[in-house]
């Protein structure tokens, strides 16, 4: 049985409340779809202390304040995932996409239009709720 891999994961809002995403690239899991940036939590570290580091090593921003949004248990049959997810309410910087990935501020009504992870839906569920 293999593990669950924790993720932390950002739905980062700007002032104009449209959200981050970031294309996955295409040779990683759930490659070429879109996603809100984040990545795994390593050993040592509390999800907080991840999703700082994840943000400002993938789009450069720097976390100023965020609260929990929800948790989400997913089996993609290759891969288990624990998505431990918060909204950055506040940041610093301008989003670019420090590992050559496309990223995009997208308004809430237009989230639909784009292709996530399945585990996502959840969340897209919540945001658009
Ligand atoms: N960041 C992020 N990951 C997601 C989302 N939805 C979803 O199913 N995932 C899954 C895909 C991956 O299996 C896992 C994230 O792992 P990852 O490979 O991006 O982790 P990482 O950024 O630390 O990258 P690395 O260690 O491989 O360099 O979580 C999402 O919205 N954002
Ligand atoms: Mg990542």
């Amino acid at each position: 049985m293999s593990k669950q891999i924790h993720v932390a994961v950002g739905v980062i809002q700007d002032p104009h409340k449209r959200i981050l995403l970031a294309k996955r690239p295409e040779h990683l899991h759930q490659g070429g779809k879109w996603e809100f940036p984040g990545g795994k939590v390593e050993k040592q570290e509390t999800t907080s202390q991840a999703l700082i580091r994840e943000l400002k090593e993938e789009v450069n921003l720097d976390v100023v304040s965020t609260e929990p949004l929800m948790e989400i248990h997913h089996d993609y049959g290759d891969k288990q995932v624990f998505l431990d997810i918060h909204w950055v309410t506040h940041f610093t910087g301008e989003a670019e996409g420090l590992e050559g990935q496309p990223v995009q501020w997208v308004e809430i009504e237009k989230l639909t239009d784009f292709e996530f992870p399945e585990a996502n839906k959840a969340i897209l569920e919540k945001i658009l709720s």
